[in-house]
């Protein structure tokens, strides 16, 4: 709010040169009896600029201080079951307390019965949370008919087999895992360094059996707010339920299952009870139907044991940048609708892209046609492909590229 106060006009001092010096005296007097007011009443006003800038001061000062406490410390989440001139009564999740709470006159302006709120210590509300349909939304991709097929998977062979073994098998043909007498793996981890095809295969694997492919991405299960991250863990596996059969993928897994460290801070103690969560739901999971999990992640040696025991995540697959003949393969799928000189050899280019990823050599083929589509050509040559790869090399160098410590 800004406070403009008006200033006093100012004193004229008009001299008539037809007066005595007497009257002359006396004008100069009023006068400087005028000026003496005018000071007075803007060293008045000043003061009260003054005292209000004070106030201002403690208010940041305040609302700074609450900003910390509110990022600093850990909050529960709660439910607005009433509202009354008294304040809120809420429900606490986790152990359904209820408790009527006072509001400040800002979380009072906007709060309605039925609202998810963090709530400190004392019950005070702090925040007013998102929907749970949107963070949910949000956190979780669904795909009910993802279209990867096998086919558009580049190499990766003997990788693509134990999964579908894994995954596909027990979802496909359930009696022969019944008749043999074995428990089909749990849960499936696949691991290599990021963009080699980890998220294809899952979604692969759900198109072939026409599952519904639900991701989450574990760093999504890292909140802020005690119970919430448990609670998404607990709503991923309830859709898959909903939508089987179904796989559920979760990428960079480490953001949860990473081995604890010394830290004892409150943050981690939630992320373990994340984790805690997610290990409950995988043993509880014969009761869950047709529902398969892959995790993938790009740190395995950073994962906690506990989540590589049998029943949990069991079968390990590494998943490794690609050999020549799979470069050459993942060349010809991306190049698939492009327009390509004779000349393009992709042995040759698979020859010079040793340590590119399965993703680098998709923005590899991309980039090459831009190089066509900027020189006015409709056809792509070998030498366009020599310059996007000079692009992307210099793109690592300089470390604008998302995949710079994988290229050589
Ligand atoms: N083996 C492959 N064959 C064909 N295309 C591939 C292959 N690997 C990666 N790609 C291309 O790279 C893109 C990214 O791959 P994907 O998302 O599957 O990698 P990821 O291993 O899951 O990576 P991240 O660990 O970073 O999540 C794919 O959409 C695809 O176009």
């Amino acid at each position: 709010m800004s406070r403009s106060p008006s200033l006093p006009d100012r004193p004229t001092l008009d001299l008539d040169p037809e007066s005595t010096p007497t009257e002359h005296l006396a004008a100069l007097e009023d006068h400087y009896a005028d000026l003496v007011d005018v000071r007075e009443q803007l060293e008045a006003q000043l003061e009260s600029v003054r005292d209000h800038r004070e106030d201002l001061r403690e208010d940041v000062d305040r609302l700074q201080r609450e900003n910390e406490t509110l990022k600093t410390a850990s909050l529960y989440v709660a439910t607005v079951e009433d509202l009354s001139e008294d304040g809120a009564v809420i429900k606490q999740h986790g152990n359904n307390q209820e408790v009527l709470t006072e509001l400040s006159d800002r979380i009072r302006e906007d709060i309605e019965v039925g609202d998810r709120v963090a709530i400190n210590d004392s019950f005070a509300v702090q925040r007013i949370l998102d929907a749970e349909t949107d963070a949910r939304a949000q956190a979780m991709e669904v795909d009910e008919s993802p279209s990867v097929e096998y086919a558009d998977i580049g190499g990766l062979e003997e990788e693509l087999t134990e999964v579908r073994e894994a995954v596909e098998d027990p979802l496909v043909n359930p009696e022969q895992f019944e008749q043999v007498g074995v428990e089909p793996p749990s849960g499936v981890l696949l691991h290599g360094p990021p963009g080699t095809g980890k998220t294809m295969m899952a979604k692969a694997v759900a198109n072939e059996t026409d599952a519904t492919f639900i991701k989450m991405a574990g760093s999504e299960l890292v909140q802020k707010f005690i119970g919430e991250g448990s609670r998404l863990v607990r709503d991923l596996f309830d859709l898959a339920e909903q939508k089987e059969p179904a796989i559920v993928f979760i990428d960079e897994i480490d953001a949860v299952a990473a081995e604890r460290t010394d830290s004892k801070t409150s943050g981690d103690a939630e992320v373990q009870r994340t984790m805690m969560q997610l290990l409950s739901e995988m043993d509880g999971f014969d009761e869950r139907g047709d529902v398969r999990i892959i995790a993938a992640t790009n740190r395995f040696d950073m994962l906690d044991s506990a989540i590589l025991r049998p029943g949990r995540f069991d079968r390990l697959i590494e998943v490794p940048n690609p050999e020549q003949a799979a470069r050459e393969r993942i060349l010809e799928i991306h190049t698939k609708d492009m327009n390509l000189a004779e000349a393009v050899d992709y042995a040759t280019l698979a020859e010079k892209t040793e340590g590119f990823s399965g993703a680098q050599l998709e923005s590899l083929t991309t980039e090459a046609g831009m190089f066509a589509i900027r020189d006015g050509r409709n056809e792509v040559t070998m030498q366009d492909f020599e310059d996007a790869r000079a692009k992307l090399e210099q793109e690592s160098e300089d470390g604008t590229s998302t995949y710079a410590t994988y290229l050589h």
